[in-house]
Formats: C-alpha cells, sequence, structure tokens
C-alpha cells in the first residue's frame, strides 16, 4: 500500500471500547482472557476495554483452559485493573467449549445490540466483536447475513433525522492489503444477479469517504477487480466487466474517486501490483477474503465502514475445531482492539478540530 498511514498508530490510550462476546461455543472467550491477561501483564499495549457478556462463563473457561485471569461484574465507573471487566448479559451464555446451545442466541445478540447501545450514550467509544456462527443464529430467527448488516440497522436513526438505516461495507485491513467484498455473503450462484453497477458505486463511494475520514488517506486509490477470469478477456470470457463495471467507474471518476481497473482478479494481489492501490474492491466474498487471510491471517482486521460509529472484529471465526484446547492465538483480536482505539482516537481528534 505504498507510503500510507500506518494502521496501528498506537495513539488510543482514551478510547474505552466494547467488547461483544460472540458465540460462547467458539474461540472468543479464550482470546478474550489471553489479551486481558498479556495486557494486565504489560507484554501488550491496547486500549481499556470491557466485556459485554456473561461473568461466570468466562472464569469457567479461564479455569478450563488453566488461566488465572479472572472475570468479574462490573456496570459502571473506574475499570478494575485486577480482572476483566464484564458487563453482564440479560440473557445468560453457558455454552461449552465446540458444543453450542441455541438458547444463548438471545445473549450473544443482546451483547451486540447493548454495545451499540451504550456507545450511542457515549459510554464507550467504538465496539469490537467477538465471533458468531451465523448458520446458528440464522436458525434462532437472527435476520441479518452478518454484524456487518445488523450494525447497520442498529444505526438505523442515529443522527435522529432519517428513519433509513446507513449502507454499511464490511472490509479487511491488514498491514499490506485492504480488501472489500462488493457483494457479501451469498451463494456464488446468485452473485451475478446482485452485481449491479449501483451497488458498485454506492460501495465505492463509502471506501472512499471513510479511507478520508478515518484513514486519513488524502486521495485514496480504489482498484476495482474484474468478476470474471483475466477480466473477462475483452468480452471473450464474460461480459459483467464491460456492461457493469465500466459504466460503474464512469460514474465514479466523474465524482473524481481515483479508480483502477477492471483489474484481472488473480493478478492484482502480488506484492507489486499491491503497490498501485490503497484498497481493492472485489466483486464476491472470497475474492476479497482469501487474499486477505492467505496474506495476514493473525493481523488482518474486519473493519465496517459506513457506520456513524467505529466497529472492528478479528478476520476469523468461531473455531469450533480448536475451541476449548488453548490454541486459539489472539493476535487478529488484539489488532482490531489496536485499530478501534486508533481510529477513536481519530474521531475525537476530528471533533476536537472541527469544535
Ligand atoms: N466476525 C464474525 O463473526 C465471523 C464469523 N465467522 C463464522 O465462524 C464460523 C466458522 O468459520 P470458519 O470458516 O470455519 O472459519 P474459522 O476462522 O472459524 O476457522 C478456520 C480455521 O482457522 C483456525 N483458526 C481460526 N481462528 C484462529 C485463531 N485465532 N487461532 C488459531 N487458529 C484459528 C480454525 O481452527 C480453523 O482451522 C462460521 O459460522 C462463520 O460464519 C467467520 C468469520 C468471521
Ligand atoms: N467472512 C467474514 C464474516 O463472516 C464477518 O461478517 P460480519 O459478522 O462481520 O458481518
Amino acid at each position: 500500500m505504498g507510503a500510507q498511514p500506518s494502521l496501528q498508530r498506537g495513539n488510543h490510550n482514551q478510547a474505552r471500547l466494547c467488547v461483544s462476546l460472540g458465540d460462547p461455543a467458539g474461540i472468543g472467550p479464550e482470546i478474550l482472557l489471553k489479551t486481558w491477561a498479556m495486557a494486565a501483564d504489560g507484554a501488550i499495549e491496547v486500549p481499556s476495554f470491557f466485556v459485554l457478556g456473561d461473568v461466570d462463563l468466562l472464569n469457567d473457561r479461564a479455569q478450563l483452559l488453566g488461566m488465572s485471569a479472572r472475570a468479574s461484574a462490573w456496570a459502571d465507573g473506574a475499570l478494575p485493573a485486577d480482572s476483566l471487566p464484564v458487563l453482564q448479559v440479560n440473557n445468560p451464555l453457558s455454552s461449552k467449549p465446540g458444543k453450542p446451545e441455541p438458547k444463548d442466541a438471545a445473549g450473544v445478540v443482546e451483547a451486540i445490540e447493548r454495545g451499540v447501545a451504550l456507545i450511542r450514550e457515549g459510554r464507550a467509544s467504538g465496539l469490537v466483536t467477538l465471533p458468531i456462527n451465523k448458520k446458528h443464529l440464522y436458525d434462532a430467527g437472527f435476520e441479518f447475513p452478518g454484524h456487518t448488516e445488523y450494525l447497520a440497522a442498529l444505526a438505523t436513526g442515529w443522527h435522529g433525522n432519517s428513519a433509513d438505516a446507513p449502507r454499511s461495507v464490511m472490509m479487511l485491513a491488514g498491514p499490506d492489503l485492504r480488501t472489500v467484498p462488493v457483494t457479501v455473503h451469498i451463494p456464488l450462484e446468485n452473485v451475478k444477479a446482485a452485481l449491479t453497477a449501483d451497488l458498485i458505486v454506492e460501495t465505492a463511494r463509502i471506501v472512499n469517504a471513510d479511507l478520508q475520514s478515518r484513514f486519513a488517506i488524502a486521495k485514496p486509490r480504489l482498484a476495482f477487480a474484474g468478476l470474471n477470469p483475466h477480466a473477462g478477456e475483452d468480452g471473450a470470457l464474460g461480459t459483467e466487466e464491460m456492461t457493469v463495471l465500466e459504466p460503474a467507474l464512469a460514474v465514479l471518476r466523474s465524482e473524481g474517486v481515483e479508480c483502477i481497473g477492471p483489474l484481472p482478479a488473480d493478478t492484482m494481489f502480488h506484492a507489486r501490483a499491491r503497490q498501485a492501490y490503497d484498497v481493492a474492491l472485489c466483486m464476491y466474498h472470497d475474492q476479497a477474503l482469501i487474499p486477505a487471510k492467505a496474506l495476514a491471517f493473525d493481523e488482518s482486521v474486519n473493519v465496517t465502514l459506513g457506520l456513524p460509529f467505529i466497529r472492528t472484529s478479528p478476520d476469523h471465526g468461531t473455531a469450533y475445531d480448536i475451541a476449548g484446547t488453548g490454541k486459539a492465538d489472539p493476535s487478529s483480536f488484539i489488532a482490531a482492539l489496536k485499530m478501534a482505539g486508533d481510529l477513536a482516537a481519530a474521531a475525537a481528534q476530528a471533533t476536537v478540530t472541527a469544535a
């Protein structure tokens, strides 16, 4: 990404972040406890944070893992230094590692919803979400594809003058690559129909605006992946580059957005190619997430653009296969905390400057 501001500037001392516990059957509780213990020992520096989750579940998990870290109930005031502060959810959580219980869905969703409410009340400066299992929430009646869309719905009317939810955009941000999936959690066979010029334009406008306002990139360079092999090979291998992407890029260019492409997706992610752009807009989920996770699984952060508040998340999922074993690596969660802290510090600075 060339000579850009670092994504982890470390200027996040004033932030107080809220962490939603996510799926208690996954590795969320473990990476949370590990992170808190490392921060308490002074081994890492992260912004201060509290958890929306279940005190007993976290203490049981610490015991299972042989950790001395302890969670304690917290509601307001100064955060304790000797234990992980937990704002208790009303719907208790009790799943064992790798064994999700359907009744826990209510507490998982409550944690996300209350996290947003706390930001709205000015009691938290950003939300860091631990992973949820999407299928289990869908089975329990959750009507959103994931956090990204649910958080947009929770932001409806944020500024008091609109009944419309903002449009949110998923971005994976690592040390050397940012990617955005333009279509997200839909079956591959539905991508072609969902991919319209309007969707590309709307997504790119949000990406462009947030890279400027939140990531301090004055003139973001947006690269667009083609949908088809070799970006369609002049129509011989598919026509969406000519019929959908080119018209969308023409609109964006007319608005002054710096657009590159459509580029063949197979050759736009190697090290030299990445120097030419600040973010790659990809046409479907795996086109964006495979390069991000292949390059930096332990460091990449899922950050939601377009919201009136800050939300980050580790890039990985619930990892049931290793939950409760002690093998979970907290690095991506730590990166998510740091990025949320940096974004909160930048937002606070922007508010001071504007006043
Ligand atoms: N932000 C969120 O809420 C996300 C939720 N998910 C959900 O997670 C569930 C499982 O998804 P998968 O595709 O299996 O991906 P996954 O990321 O949970 O696991 C993929 C592989 O990576 C390993 N892994 C993941 N995180 C790790 C860590 N921190 N340390 C060490 N190893 C780690 C796992 O053991 C597994 O072998 C799905 O239900 C999916 O919807 C997936 C991504 C993000
Ligand atoms: N594959 C990324 C992912 O599932 C994260 O989705 P979200 O819950 O952050 O919307």
